[in-house]
């Protein structure tokens, strides 16, 4: 009898880019990534069956949702084309998810190869359970923190029993296509933890070990070309290096890297995303660049976020920018090299703990966001942020924040004092201003963290697996 492939979980973090929206789309120019207390947590097991039976499947649910249970058969597909999954139906139609499929090809593709399997059979099947935390979206139209969401197990149609104690992962009574999310990158930390949980389950750890610098390499590779390969598009990829890394200094991949990729299944695809993977296709070796010592934050400051209930699309965002750049090549260099220095400026003085300058470093590099915005006309720090930037700044403990990422109406990154007294005044400070201004803006429980995607113990998910 072989022996099991062993029940393993693992977590990777959400993302906020405090510093580098747009720049970091180009090779020149760097990022301020951080990774955040909010996970997505991922338990991998095998599913026994009864002797005789030859069931081969994966399973993958996300108990926390109504109708959020995915189910794939799988073959090898001709030509070399790696391993490919065949959604089943389940009840009476079929519900897509494009990010779990495909880091299912690429994943259990990159595996088979790497661990040097036989044929099909070898895959076995596995269940994997995904868990959320409470952060990554919101419902009711509210945005909460911690548990605050949690609605009674009851409501549920999974088949997953969830713990009867209020827990860290709230039960959300919707489908996972109506709830709210709050922006902080749940597909890429979802690609990168499901991608860490087949390889920790699948392979033996000398060939894949999440604890070593190889191991968040290869994590690294896969889950960008399966989160690009998803998305439909080549974005920087901080979000996923933030999945992978945790908080770090962010150099993007040269976009070409994934250009060399057939499709998941088409002929040669398994042996081209090995190559990738492992960086050695010619022409693609890997040029990301990710110092993780660069980004800290000075002892006894903590980077919070807040939900401000208004969606902005970034998208479109970004080719507002770009076209802008494209028009005025040399306003928008200027501006960017300006920018990028003070970016890297606000980045040391994190770093080095320099915390009576937080203030000025911030208003350096918003003054420069701003004036991006005016002349591409994108509403990157909109007037309304403006306002709550500013206005946050007057409550005690507040040293600035910023619109992250792309920028836009529906967040702020905010560096405060790291203390209860500090979030009950902003707390309050924010109930006034939402009423004052006839908006909802709310402190998510969400932190600033160092640390990327790692092992977790199994006790953490009692009672969802
Ligand atoms: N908890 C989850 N369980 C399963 N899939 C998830 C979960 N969270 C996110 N996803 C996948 O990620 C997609 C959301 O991705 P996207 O719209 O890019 O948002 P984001 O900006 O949060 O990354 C969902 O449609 C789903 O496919
Ligand atoms: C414009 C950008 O540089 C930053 C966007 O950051 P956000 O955090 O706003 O991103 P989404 O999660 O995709 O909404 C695009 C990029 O770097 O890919």
């Amino acid at each position: 009898m072989p022996t099991p492939n062993p029940t393993i979980a693992v977590s990777a973090p959400g993302k906020v880019l405090l510093a580098g929206g747009y720049l970091v789309l180009d090779r020149e120019f760097t990022g301020t990534v951080f990774g955040l207390s909010a996970r997505i947590n991922i338990v991998a097991q095998g599913i026994h069956t009864s002797e005789g039976v030859h069931l081969t499947e994966i399973v993958v649910e996300s108990p926390q949702f109504l109708e959020a249970q995915w189910r794939y058969g799988y073959h090898l597909a001709e030509e070399g084309g790696g391993i490919k999954v065949t959604q089943l139906q389940v009840g009476s139609r079929i519900n897509k998810n494009p990010f779990v499929e495909t880091t299912l090809n690429f994943a259990l593709t990159y595996i088979a190869r790497a661990g040097k399997f036989r044929p099909t059979h070898s895959v076995k099947s596995a269940r994997l359970t995904i868990l959320a935390d409470n952060d990554y979206y919101s419902h009711d139209g509210s945005s909460g923190s911690g548990s605050g969401n949690a609605s009674t197990p009851s409501s549920s149609s999974s088949s997953a029993t969830p713990p009867a104690t209020p827990s860290r992962f709230a039960h959300f009574p919707t489908t996972l296509g109506n709830a709210h999310k709050t922006g902080l990158g749940s597909s890429a930390a979802l690609v990168t933890s499901l991608s860490a949980a087949l390889l920790t389950h699948y392979l033996p750890t000398s060939v894949f070990d999440l604890g070593s610098a190889a191991g968040k390499r290869v994590l690294h590779n896969l889950a960008q070309a399966a989160h690009c390969a998803a998305q439909g598009k080549v974005g920087s990829g901080f979000d996923v290096a933030a999945a992978v890394y945790g908080s770090c200094h962010y150099r993007r991949f040269s976009p070409a890297i994934l250009s060399t990729l057939p499709e998941a299944g088409a002929p040669g695809f398994a042996a081209q995303l090995e190559r990738v993977v492992e960086g050695t296709a010619p022409g693609a070796e890997w040029d990301t660049e990710v110092v993780k010592e660069a980004v800290r934050l000075p002892a006894g400051v903590a980077m919070r976020m807040c939900d401000v209930d208004c969606g902005s699309e970034s998208v479109g965002m970004a080719k507002g920018v770009l076209a802008w750049r494209a028009k005025e090549p040399e306003k928008a260099r200027e501006i960017w090299n300006a920018l990028q220095a003070r970016n890297e400026r606000l980045e040391e003085v994190l770093r080095e703990g320099r915390t009576d300058e937080i203030r000025e470093a911030i208003h350096a590099v918003r003054e420069l966001v701003r004036e991006m915005g005016v002349r591409s006309g994108v509403p990157i720090e909109p007037e309304s942020q403006t306002e709550l930037l500013d206005a946050l700044e007057t409550v005690e403990g507040v040293y600035g924040g910023v619109v992250p990422g792309a920028g836009g109406y529906d967040a702020a990154a905010i560096l405060v004092k790291d203390d209860d007294a500090t979030v009950k005044r902003i707390e309050e400070f924010l109930v006034k201003w939402s009423k004052e201004k006839s908006s909802k803006v709310k402190l998510m429980g969400v932190k600033g963290e160092l640390e990327g995607a790692r092992h977790e113990k199994l006790e953490v998910y009692q009672g969802w697996v």
